[in-house]
């Protein structure tokens, strides 16, 4: 990308869209372009088409979407589906007829079969069922990844497909039912410390495995790849290494320094057991992430505490 090109980022305000937007301002990116979605709804075909007649950007980096933990996902199925359908296809389609000369779709590691092997290598798309809870949102992003691949194939457009582990980090989202485990965690911890509470619950039994990347490791590959990969299919950006939900509990309770207990919800769903990514194309394309684990927490914790959030 030129340093005076133009750059849209959908979903700039959101956890990873700021993450790339603060990755582009530090490389002397100067004509980034963006909009909330209270003024341009990506849902819209007439709304973006008209943006993108307006704009013409030369690049763009998707990560506006529906986004939600385990719970979010399974109750607002629809929404999953057909918001995500329809970012995805306005954008990617609008960036066809305006001459986007490269576009980054992101999606999610939800988009591999529930009981696939471990660890997940991109061939293993579309070879078994999904996880139940997120199959509407897998759905919408195996359709985004496929729409990539068939523009490239059709039209020769240089449409990219990026698939992230579970992210957490800065301007994450804390609410208390809708967000993933990491951030709910950070808050349920954090507010048992300052009520003095016996113990806090955690969803589930604790035994699936999770890999999580800082969103600010995230937007760093998304700029190495937008520089360097220009492949159809999909390429997965994680760290390599995960961890039970128990002992993400153990180490945010940790982090937080909760002298309680911990107690297990069963009534809520584990979802898929393990989602661990096999990184080596990423590695093998030059990039590997810096921001370990319990540095990354620290760091979204003095975050979480620093904005007094509130839902
Ligand atoms: N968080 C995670 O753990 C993971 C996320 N991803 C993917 O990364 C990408 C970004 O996720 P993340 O940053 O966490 O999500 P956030 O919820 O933090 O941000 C999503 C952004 O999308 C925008 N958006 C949503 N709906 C619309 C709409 N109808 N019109 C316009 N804008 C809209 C929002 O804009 P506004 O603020 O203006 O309302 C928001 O800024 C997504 O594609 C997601 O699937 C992939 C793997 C894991
Ligand atoms: C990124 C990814 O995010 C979603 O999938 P998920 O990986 O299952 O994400 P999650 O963070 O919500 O849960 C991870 C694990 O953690 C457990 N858990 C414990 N306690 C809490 C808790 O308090 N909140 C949440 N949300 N989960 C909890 C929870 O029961 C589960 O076993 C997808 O729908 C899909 O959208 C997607 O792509």
């Amino acid at each position: 990308m030129e340093k005076d090109a133009k750059i849209y980022i959908a979903g700039h305000r959101g956890m990873v869209g700021s993450a790339i937007y603060r990755k582009l301002e530090k490389e002397g990116f100067k004509n980034i372009i963006t909009r909330t979605s209270d003024i341009l709804d990506l849902r819209s075909q007439q709304e973006v088409a008209a943006f993108f007649v307006q704009e013409k950007p030369d690049y763009v980096f998707l990560a506006a979407a529906k986004v939600g933990g385990i719970v979010a996902n399974n109750t607002y199925r629809a929404e999953f589906l057909y918001d995500n359908l329809q970012i995805q296809s306005n954008i990617i389609h609008q960036s066809y007829l305006n001459g986007v000369k490269k576009l980054m779709f992101l999606g999610s590691s939800c988009i591999y079969p529930k009981m696939a092997p471990q660890p997940l290598k991109e061939d293993y798309l579309l070879t078994g069922p999904l996880e139940s809870t997120n199959e509407p949102y897998a759905i919408a992003k195996i359709a985004g990844i496929k729409m990539c691949d068939a523009y490239r194939a059709q039209y020769g457009c240089n449409y990219i497909s990026v698939m992230p582990t579970n992210l957490y980090g800065y301007n994450d989202n804390y609410h208390p039912q809708n967000s993933h485990v990491l951030p709910a965690l950070i808050k349920r911890f954090h507010e048992a410390k300052q009520q003095n509470l016996p113990d806090v619950t955690i969803w589930g039994t604790g035994s699936p495995k999770r890999e999580f990347l800082f969103a600010d490791d995230l937007a760093e590959a998304c700029y190495y790849l937008m520089q360097n990969y220009d492949e159809e299919g999909l390429v997965n950006v994680g760290t390599g290494e995960d961890i039970s939900i128990k002992d993400l509990a153990l180490l945010i309770k940790k982090i937080v320094d909760y002298k309680g207990d911990i107690n297990f919800d069963t009534t809520k769903p584990d979802g898929t057991p393990r989602k661990l990514m096999d990184v080596t194309k990423l590695h093998n394309k030059g990039w590997k992430h810096t921001i370990e684990l319990e540095e990354g927490i620290a760091l979204a914790y003095n975050d979480f505490v620093s904005k007094h959030v509130t839902v």
